[in-house]
């Protein structure tokens, strides 16, 4: 039996616990204690946006140090749902941050959008090993990221699938033995659809994803094609390939999720079945494995592996996204912040589907900053901000 002490040892801190990727990281530590006992893994922190039933019966189950909630109007709630257990609370942005910086091993960062940001950089301040799903925080500010990483001792690994498979394909290859990183994607809900088709869809059908549940943000994402192209630029960092040796197939089924060619021809995949436990528990266990819930890959079953080229003129935002992949700077922080609006807008149908595009290229024509390279937080922050207001005023327009 291998030595799993210190790995089963890691103290966790999940933020955006109540999501999609909070809950299934709950769920692998879950199962862990089960299997290996009930000391293992033990939690530092969770945190949650305003889902304050949630994080109490988190809390009560997982048994964190700190449970935080960011909407401060939920803090009276938090404190008397928790009374009595023992467990700390905060509430505020602050407090969110914060949790970022408590004393763990290994932080989730599985909060929703380019929020994650500054707590993902507490926790590279404090040479933490960030389990990195969120993709808005790196494609947002990729550079500045990059430089807080070079100068810790943190680590990221990263969770997000197609990601976490590239990951575990490089084989500690040189850069120059790699002549192509290749993402799978889905293609959504909408991939045979036609145009026409989808400036009428709604809300419920671009959530509802072929293969993965998901939150709705990343689920409307997938339906654009967006997911890709933040994808791309999240592999541009992340794994400092040039947009040249980074490139995007359709693969339906979503099995195989990312695919390394090295210069001798050989082609390594990763497969596993469409199941986020498998990422999460990767990242967690990192650099050993452990046992998790996850699905098993059964390939008699999954039967046939399809692959197509992806239509650039159907989903304009992947395209979009690939301009800002080449332009660089500070045009996916732009990318990032309109879509967030767009897709917000989009959910509260204030704007059609095929809207989403239109509004992150005008958002994109119309904000400052595109071609600045960004040195410091603050300078992301600003763009990030000036770009949602443009946005949203894009977003009334189209509206009215
Ligand atoms: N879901 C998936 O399978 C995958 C997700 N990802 C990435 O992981 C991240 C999370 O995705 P997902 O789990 O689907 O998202 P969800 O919307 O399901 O969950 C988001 C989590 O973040 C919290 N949150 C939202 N906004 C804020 C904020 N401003 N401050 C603090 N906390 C906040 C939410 O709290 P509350 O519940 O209280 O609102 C919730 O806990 C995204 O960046 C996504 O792209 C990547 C690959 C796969
Ligand atoms: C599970 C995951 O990593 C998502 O990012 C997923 O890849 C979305 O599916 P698409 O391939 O449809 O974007
Ligand atoms: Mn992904």
């Amino acid at each position: 039996m291998p030595d799993l002490g210190p790995v089963l040892e890691r103290r966790v801190t999940v933020l955006g616990s109540t999501g999609s990727i909070g809950v299934s990281t709950l769920s692998v530590i879950t199962h862990a204690r089960e299997v290996y006992g009930a000391e293992v893994l033990p939690v530092e922190a969770l945190t949650a946006n305003g889902n304050v039933d949630k994080l109490i019966e988190q809390a009560k189950a997982i048994r964190p140090r700190l449970a935080v909630i960011n909407d401060e109007s939920k803090y009276e709630a938090l404190k008397a749902g928790l009374a009595g257990t023992g467990i700390e609370t905060g509430a505020g942005r602050k407090a969110v941050i914060d949790a970022a910086g408590r004393p763990s091993d290994v932080v989730m960062v599985a909060i929703m959008g380019a929020a994650a940001l500054e707590p993902a950089l507490r926790a590279i301040a404090r040479d933490a090993t960030v389990a990195l799903a969120n993709k808005e925080c790196i494609v947002a500010a990729g550079p500045v990221f990059l430089k807080a990483l070079a100068k810790s001792k943190a680590k990221v690994v990263p969770v997000d699938s197609e990601h976490n498979a590239v990951f575990q394909c490089l084989c500690a290859a040189d850069p120059e033995e790699i002549e192509k990183v290749t993402l799978t994607a889905s293609g959504g809900p909408f991939r045979t659809w036609t145009l026409e088709q989808m400036r009428a869809a709604t809300p419920a059908q671009a959530v509802a994803h072929p293969n993965w549940s998901m939150g709705a943000k990343i689920s409307v994402d997938s339906a654009t094609m967006m997911n890709k192209g933040l994808e791309l630029i999240e592999a541009h960092f992340l794994f400092a390939m040039p947009a040249s040796k980074l490139g995007a197939v359709i693969h339906p089924q979503s099995i195989v999720h990312a695919l390394v060619t090295y210069q001798d021809g050989t082609t390594l995949a990763h497969l596993s079945s469409p199941d986020m436990r498998t990422p999460i528990v990767h990242a967690l266990a990192w650099p050993r494995r452990i046992s998790s819930p996850s699905r098993k890959l059964d390939l008699a079953a999954a039967g046939t592996l399809t692959f197509e080229a992806p239509d650039l003129e159907r989903f304009r935002s992947l395209k979009i996204a690939l301009g800002c992949l080449d332009r660089g700077c500070m045009s996916p922080t732009i990318l990032n912040a309109a879509n967030e609006v767009a897709v917000d807008c989009f959910l509260h149908e204030k704007i059609g589907f095929l809207d989403i595009a239109a509004v992150v290229e005008a958002t994109l024509d119309e904000c400052p900053g595109a071609g600045t390279e960004p040195e410091t937080v603050d300078e992301v922050l600003d763009t990030d901000r000036q770009a949602r207001e443009i946005a949203r005023a894009v977003c009334g327009r189209r509206q009215g």
